[in-house]
C-alpha cells in the first residue's frame, strides 16, 4: 500500500476537493491519496505575497509525516525545496511534474496560467528546472484562481491562442484548478494537455515504487537545528 499526501497550499475547500478527486482518478489501485488544504494562509495563491504566506502551512503538513510521498498542488510549487529538506519521502511540485511530463511528449511546451501577474513565477520555475529550451511561451487566461474551474471559455481561448501562436507541441495547465479541462481541450486542440496534479501523483508513485527519495546529502540535508520564535516557534528543528 502506497500512501500519498496531496497538499493544496491554499485554503479553498472546493479546490482541495477537486485536487483530491484529480489525484485519486489517476492513482494506482494500491495507492491511498489523502488530500488536505492549508490550515492557514491565503484562500488562493496569485502573488508572491500569497505564495510566501502559504509556505508555513505546507511545511506544517510535511512535518506531520506518515506518508510515502507528497505532492504540493499549486503551480508555484510553494515551499518545494524546504519541504524536500524535511520530508520523509519524495516531494513533487505540480509545476515541475507537468514540465517534466511535457518534455516527454514533444519538443516544446507552453504554459497557460491564471492571472498575467503569475507568468513571472512560471517563467522563474522554467529557468529553475532547466526547461528554457523546451518552453515556447507563457499565456494567461486572466481568470482568478477561484473562478478558473468555471471558466472554460477564457481558458480554452488562452490554450488555443498558445497552441496557435507558439506552435508548441504540448500545453501545460498552470493551475491546480484547471485539471478538469485536460482531456476535452486535448481532444479539441489536438495537442497533449498536461495537468500537474495528475502528473505529480504518478511521478510520486513511480519514485516510491523505485524505492527512491530526495537525497539528504548537501542542499537537501535536514536543516541545521535552531530555535524559531513567535508564531513559528513550533517549527523549531532542535
Ligand atoms: O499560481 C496560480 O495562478 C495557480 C496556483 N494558485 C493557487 O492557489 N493554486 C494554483 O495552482
Amino acid at each position: 500500500m502506497t500512501r500519498l499526501l496531496v497538499i493544496n497550499p491554499n485554503t479553498a475547500r472546493a479546490m482541495t476537493g477537486l485536487i483530491g478527486r484529480t489525484a485519486r482518478a489517476v492513482a494506482a489501485a494500491g495507492t491511498v491519496v489523502d488530500a488536505v488544504g492549508n490550515a492557514m494562509g491565503p484562500e488562493s495563491i496569485e502573488s508572491h505575497y500569497d505564495e510566501a504566506l502559504a509556505v508555513p502551512g505546507v511545511l506544517a503538513e510535511i512535518r506531520r509525516g506518515g506518508y510515502d510521498g507528497y505532492v504540493i498542488a499549486c503551480f508555484g510549487d510553494p515551499g518545494l525545496d524546504a519541504a524536500r529538506e524535511i520530508a520523509d519521502g519524495p516531494v513533487i511540485g505540480i509545476a515541475e511534474a507537468a514540465m517534466h511530463t511535457a518534455t516527454l511528449l514533444g519538443r516544446s511546451f507552453s504554459v497557460v496560467t491564471t492571472l498575467s501577474r503569475t507568468i513571472g513565477r512560471a517563467r522563474d520555475l522554467v529557468h529553475r528546472y532547466g526547461f528554457e529550451r523546451a518552453c515556447s511561451g507563457f499565456h494567461a487566461c486572466d481568470v482568478p484562481v477561484l473562478e478558473v474551474e468555471a471558466a472554460r471559455k477564457p481558458l480554452f481561448e488562452a490554450c488555443a491562442r498558445a497552441a496557435e501562436s507558439d506552435g508548441c507541441d504540448v500545453l501545460v495547465l498552470g493551475c491546480a484548478g484547471m485539471a478538469g479541462f485536460c482531456a476535452e481541450f486535448s481532444a479539441e486542440l489536438r495537442v497533449p494537455v498536461v495537468d500537474g496534479v495528475s502528473a505529480a501523483t504518478k511521478l510520486a508513485e513511480s519514485l516510491i515504487a523505485l524505492g527512491l527519495k530526495t537525497s539528504d546529502r548537501g542542499e537537501f540535508a535536514p536543516p541545521p537545528p535552531k530555535r524559531y520564535s513567535g508564531p513559528l516557534s513550533t517549527f523549531g528543528t532542535q
